[in-house]
């Protein structure tokens, strides 16, 4: 659309050149005088912005795209497209491109996607400080999560990523391995007693597992990430868990207020006496104070006792390169990015496994060959047998691949700046698409869409699947802000899927269910997860 305020300028300079000379076209009245020449700028600048810019200047204009759009809001909706990302996969497998598709979003405003490894890697390694999430939705969510790894950029970025690192790299990962079996235990404990209690231990019982996933994984966030057990497996008392569910309840006015503040003026919306403003800023002073007790107990520990713990937080204390607001901050970042990113991996897995019974069989059949079983309470699996088990491997990265958990995710240029070697002006957003990015037959070939784990298992395609860059699969991004916690999330999905799968047989609630993800940030299947498990003994 070109620079906003520029186009103003210049529409009111010719607005005004218009006026002088033609002054009958003015009313004589002062304030209807106003009136109409705000109302002859807006209709010019809506004119160039909306019409001329777009289709006749823009120099991206002669990138490929969807050649059927509507005349005002573009392909828009495309965003919203249901599951989230399919639209965009229909136009990377059948849109001709050089490694760039662009559509037009609403009011004609120009969108990217990087569809090969070369412009992947240009706008998540090579360019990377370029490319910035949208400033209203990073400040907005400052406000709920705080400054922390996922919402600050450039340097403040820079600083935290080389300081966050070594709390998550591999040797500490594999010290939290007893944490994620021991959690996975607690999960499989819980369903089995839903399980007798229902009275259905013969023949099976209908589970909505997407709940489970959900505790479980909050669990192990809760202690593997910040050393307190908030045992959401078993109750959901914990006051900082219920802040942090309060907080995030998706009800629709507050999905209103927070489209209000991404789209509207986001200053003045917080100052209108809307009821959301306040339960919002109640919620995150609690959740911030529980955090921030929490802190200061575990520094008090560390220095009376000289105990730190291995979960993520004591390394973050115990490095000294943070101030307790600022480790409140990764807390709340933690909490957000770690949970509900592995309970959806984990749950689509489970219906994965449920419609590929041969592929459940063999999977289970590795796990009780190698593993010791989930019920011994005195025998934990080392990381290194839980890391060798090939078809476990292979359906997760299957899984990772064919359900990435953040399907859609956006840039803005902050700078005139290139995608390969296509010039970008400043301003531009970019979207990255792991749903697209991961199905393109291009990358993957004509199975692409294909649930086929055996890519994984092939001679030394136990990580790649097959495909020939490391571009072709994106669900955790790559480069300077590609998700740190990929490491940990692969372990810990390791340790409950072997988990679930040794225990139970899967199936489908209702076989004809048709299954499809929905969700904003995350997705989760839209009905919820309704499965059949049936516990099987002999493990
Ligand atoms: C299957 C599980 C997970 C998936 C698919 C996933 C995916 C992602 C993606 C796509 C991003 C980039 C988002 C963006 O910049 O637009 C990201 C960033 C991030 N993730 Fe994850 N994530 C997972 C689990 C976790 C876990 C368990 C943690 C923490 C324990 C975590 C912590 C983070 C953090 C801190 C960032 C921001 C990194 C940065 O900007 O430097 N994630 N994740």
């Amino acid at each position: 659309m070109g620079n906003f305020y520029a186009t103003f300028a210049v529409t009111s300079v010719i607005t005004a050149i218009a006026l002088y000379t033609a002054p009958q076209l003015l009313p004589e009245r002062f304030s209807r005088a106003v009136i109409r020449f705000c109302l002859i700028d807006f209709g010019l600048a809506a004119l160039y912005s909306i019409f001329i810019w777009p289709f006749f200047i823009n120099p991206l204009r002669h990138i490929p795209g969807p050649t059927s759009y509507n005349i005002l809001y573009g392909n828009g909706t495309a965003q919203f497209s249901k599951p989230p990302g399919q639209e965009m996969l229909n136009w990377v497998q059948n849109i001709p491109n050089n490694g760039l598709l662009r559509f037009r979003g609403f009011f004609n405003e120009d969108r990217l996607i990087p569809t090969s490894p070369e412009t992947l890697k240009s706008v998540l390694a090579d360019n990377s400080y370029d490319f910035e999430k949208p400033p209203a939705i990073r400040k907005f969510l400052v406000k709920i999560l705080g400054a922390g790894l996922i919402l600050v950029e450039g340097d403040v970025h820079k600083f935290q990523r080389k300081n966050v690192l070594p709390s998550f790299q591999l040797k500490h990962i594999k010290e939290l391995y007893p944490v994620f079996w021991g959690k996975s235990r607690g999960l499989v404990e819980g369903i089995e007693m839903e399980i007798e209690h229902s009275g259905k231990s013969v023949g099976g019982h209908v589970v909505e597992f997407g709940e489970w996933a959900t505790r479980v994984t909050l669990d192990i966030i809760g202690l593997a990430g910040m050393g307190r057990d908030f045992n959401a497996v078993r109750n959901d008392d914990d006051p900082l868990v219920s802040a942090y569910n309060e907080l995030l309840e998706p009800t629709t006015e507050r999905a209103v207020y927070f489209a209000a503040n991404i789209v509207g003026p986001q200053d003045l919306i917080q100052k209108l006496p809307w009821k959301q403003n306040r339960v919002l800023r109640e919620t995150t002073g609690k959740l911030k104070y529980f955090c921030l007790r929490m802190v200061g107990e575990k520094r008090e520990k560390a220095k009376m006792k000289g105990e730190g713990g291995n979960d993520i937080l004591s390394l973050l204390i115990e490095s000294n390169n943070f101030s307790d607001e600022e480790l409140v901050d990764q807390m709340l970042t933690f909490l957000a990015a770690g949970h509900e990113t592995t309970s959806s991996a984990l749950t689509w897995a489970i219906w994965l496994l449920a419609t590929n019974p041969d592929w459940q069989t063999q999977l289970r059949d590795e796990i009780r060959e190698h593993l010791p079983s989930i019920s011994s309470t005195t025998e934990t699996p080392t990381d290194a047998e839980i890391e060798a088990l090939p078809i476990l491997n292979a359906v997760i990265n299957e899984t990772l691949r064919l359900y990435p958990t953040v399907p859609i995710t956006i840039r803005q240029a902050t700078r005139d700046t290139f995608i390969g070697s296509q010039p970008v002006p400043k301003g531009t957003r970019v979207l990255l698409v792991p749903w697209a990015i991961n199905r393109s037959k291009y990358l993957w070939g004509e199975e692409a869409e294909k649930f086929l784990p055996g890519r994984w298992l092939q001679p030394g395609t136990a990580n790649t699947g097959g495909a020939k860059s490391n571009y072709a699969q994106i669900t955790f991004l790559h480069g300077p802000r590609s998700c740190i916690g990929m490491g940990f999330a692969k372990s810990e999905f390791k340790c409950l899927l072997a988990a679930v799968a040794g225990r139970f047989e899967i199936s489908m609630a209702d076989p004809n269910e048709k299954v499809w993800p929905a969700g904003v940030i995350t997705t989760k299947p839209v009905h919820r997860m309704h499965v059949k498990m049936k516990k099987l003994e002999g493990w």
